[in-house]
Parts: structure tokens; C-alpha cells; sequence
């Protein structure tokens, strides 16, 4: 048996390493995500989170080019990242274009390479969510948004790749990223945004098999899980969102667009293949890991453990909120009308 004191010692001096090399590690790691003069594209980069990752990225001294439809928000945005740029000569280019169709995406990422060669960084930003409840959303709606939120990211990512790969870099040039933003509602998703939440589920998924296909070209494949973001979209989407997404999503404190670029840009610089944006994003992702590559390994598996056995009973309790509004609103409240003349 062990003494007391040598159990006593035996922690301190874990605790002592532990704490020590939390200070000393950062000073070996290297930024996985440097843009200084490389060619970084943004999707969806006119407003919201893209606008703000184009700006901050532009602070940080890359040449940025953004890809959206509607031409005067594109312009107005160019001249924002232009005001953020950290150095004279860097370049900005803003292409319009709606990535729902496939032939549109080669187009808009072929124009940014004859203006400035090969991208280093292809984020994707462009998406939307029209929340509703599924049974009364009609099939264009679904449809749409699969095309927004799934199809804009496939075909840029597709397009991207194979421009990436027709002109490679020399060996020891830091690695190309391909980086999608999908939401912490893939981890968790919730009434009221059944069109939209599957594709960001199928988006991380499309990473984590891409992430081990790109490994044959060393281009690394990240993707980021915002939460509530306080964008011009989410705006539009309060108009029609149900009441009870409202209540469900409640204790998402949401962070504005800047925060949101700041927190995964830094995440991603440390190398992390599932960038969250905060707390929230950190405890709906520690049950939803799989085989993704964890971002720290001792920490992301003992949250891990506690979420697990948290999600026991915190899914009866957002479940049970469902069935408490129901009962509020009268039993049948939300059934459908029937067909008229029935
Ligand atoms: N807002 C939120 O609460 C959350 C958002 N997200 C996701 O984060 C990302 C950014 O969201 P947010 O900041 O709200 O963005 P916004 O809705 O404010 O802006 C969306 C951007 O995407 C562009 N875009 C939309 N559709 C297309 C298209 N078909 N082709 C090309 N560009 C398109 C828009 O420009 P234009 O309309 O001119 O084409 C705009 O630049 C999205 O993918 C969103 O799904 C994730 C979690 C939470
Ligand atoms: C383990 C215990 C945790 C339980 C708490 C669950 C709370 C869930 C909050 C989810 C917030 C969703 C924000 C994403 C919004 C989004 O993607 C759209 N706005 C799209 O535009």
C-alpha cells in the first residue's frame, strides 16, 4: 500500500507536469493554418460568418476571394476585407455565383484561379436555414435546402479538389486546407430544422471520409460546428421559426459572426479537424466523436465519459419540453387540416 504521502506526492507531481507542459507545448506547436500571402476562398463570404472569416483572414495577411450571388452585397463586402487587409499588396476578388449547380461552382473557383492561381484554402461558408416544422414545409423548400446547405458544398469542394490537385505544391509548403462549416446541430438536432440539419450532418460526414482521401494529396479537410450565430441569416430566419425551436435552442447563447470566426480560425490553427466555436459546441460534440481525430486527447475523452452519461438524461428533458408545449397547446394543435370538403 502506498503511503499517503507518497498518493499525495504521486498527484502533485502529475498535476506539476501536467500543468507545466499546458505552458510549454503551445511553444512547440506550430500554426497548422497559415495564410500570410496564400490564396484563401470563402463561400458565403458577403455576409455573416463568411465575411467575418474573409476579414479576419485578410487581417492575417492572406489574398482573399469570395463567392456569393447577389452582386451588390459582394461589393460592399470586398471593400470591408479590403479595409482589413493587414498589408498594401494584398488582392481581393469577389466572384457571383449560386453553388447549388455544379457546372456554377467549377465556374466561379476556375475564374479565382486564372485571377490568382491555384487556392490554398477553400472554406465554405454559403448556407441557409428556413426553420418549420417538416410535415408543412412544401418539397421545394426541402429541396432547396438541401441544395444550399449540402449540394453548394459538394460541388465547391469537388470543383476545388481537383483544381488544387492540378497544381501541387512543393513538399514542404504548409498543407492546402479544404474547411466546411456545417453546425452543432449535426451532433444534436432539434425540431423545426428537419430540412437543414441532415445536410450539415452529411457535410461532416463528406469531411471525415475526404479528410482520409485527401491524406493522397496532403491537403487537410477540417470542418467547423458554430452555434447560434447572430448573422443577416439568422435574422431572416427568426421570421418563420416555430416557437418551440425557439425554446428548444434557448440555451444556446449565441456569439456574433466575428466571434465565430475568431474562435474556430484559432481552433483550426491548432490543427483540429472538428473546429467548435464554444462551450456549447465542445459538450454537443463529446458523444458525437466516432472515429473523428479528437482535438486533445486526454481532455475530449474524459468529457467524453461525463457527456455520455449527462445525454441519459438531458435527451428526456429536451424531449419532454416537446411534449409539455404540445400539451399546452391542446392535444391535435399541430395536426394537419383536413383536405377540403372532407
Ligand atoms: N446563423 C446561424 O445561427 C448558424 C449558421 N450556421 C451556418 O454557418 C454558415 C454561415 O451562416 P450565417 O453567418 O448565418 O450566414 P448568412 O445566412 O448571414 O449568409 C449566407 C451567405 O451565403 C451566401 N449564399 C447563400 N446561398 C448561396 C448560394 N446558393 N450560392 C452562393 N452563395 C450563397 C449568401 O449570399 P447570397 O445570398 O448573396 O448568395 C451569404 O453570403 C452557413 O453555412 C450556416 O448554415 C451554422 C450554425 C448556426
Ligand atoms: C449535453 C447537454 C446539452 C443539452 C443542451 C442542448 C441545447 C441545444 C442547443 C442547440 C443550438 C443550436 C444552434 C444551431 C443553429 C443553427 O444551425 C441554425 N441557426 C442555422 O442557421
Amino acid at each position: 500500500m502506498p503511503s499517503l504521502s507518497q498518493t499525495t506526492s504521486a498527484i502533485a507531481s502529475t498535476a506539476a507536469i501536467l500543468v507545466i507542459s499546458s505552458f510549454i507545448m503551445p511553444l512547440f506547436n506550430s500554426n497548422k493554418l497559415p495564410v500570410e500571402g496564400r490564396l484563401v476562398v470563402v463561400t458565403g463570404g458577403s455576409q455573416g460568418m463568411g465575411l467575418s472569416v474573409a476579414k479576419l483572414l485578410a487581417s492575417k495577411g492572406a489574398n482573399v476571394a469570395i463567392i456569393a450571388r447577389n452582386r451588390e452585397k459582394l461589393d460592399r463586402a470586398v471593400g470591408e476585407i479590403r479595409a482589413s487587409a493587414a498589408k498594401e499588396e494584398q488582392r481581393f476578388i469577389a466572384v457571383s455565383a449560386d453553388l447549388t449547380g455544379a457546372s456554377e461552382a467549377r465556374r466561379a473557383l476556375e475564374e479565382i484561379r486564372t485571377w490568382g492561381g491555384a487556392p490554398d484554402i477553400v472554406w465554405t461558408c454559403a448556407g441557409e436555414a428556413f426553420p418549420g416544422f417538416f410535415k408543412d414545409q412544401d418539397v421545394q423548400l426541402l429541396e432547396k435546402q438541401v441544395q444550399t446547405n449540402y449540394l453548394s458544398v459538394l460541388w465547391t469542394a469537388h470543383a476545388a479538389l481537383n483544381i488544387m490537385t492540378q497544381s501541387p505544391l512543393p513538399p514542404q509548403s504548409p498543407k492546402r486546407h479544404l474547411i466546411f462549416t456545417s453546425s452543432v446541430m449535426a451532433f444534436y438536432p432539434l425540431a423545426g430544422y428537419n430540412a437543414y440539419t441532415p445536410s450539415k450532418a452529411a457535410i461532416r460526414s463528406l469531411a471525415d471520409g475526404l479528410r482520409q482521401e485527401c491524406h493522397l494529396y496532403n491537403i487537410a479537410v477540417r470542418v467547423c460546428f458554430p452555434g447560434t450565430i447572430y448573422s443577416p441569416g439568422f435574422e431572416t430566419e427568426q421570421l418563420m421559426k416555430p416557437e418551440i425551436t425557439k425554446i428548444l435552442e434557448g440555451s444556446d447563447e449565441g456569439q456574433s459572426p466575428d466571434e465565430v470566426a475568431k474562435q474556430c480560425v484559432k481552433r483550426l490553427e491548432k490543427g483540429h479537424a472538428l473546429a467548435v466555436s464554444s462551450f456549447m459546441g465542445e459538450t454537443l460534440r463529446a458523444a458525437s466523436w466516432g472515429a473523428s481525430p479528437r482535438g486533445s486527447w486526454v481532455w475530449d475523452t474524459i468529457f467524453a465519459w461525463i457527456i455520455n452519461v449527462v445525454w441519459l438524461f438531458m435527451g428526456p428533458v429536451m424531449d419532454s419540453e416537446v411534449v409539455k408545449y404540445r400539451k399546452k397547446k391542446g392535444d391535435g394543435a399541430f395536426y394537419s387540416a383536413p383536405p377540403k370538403g372532407a
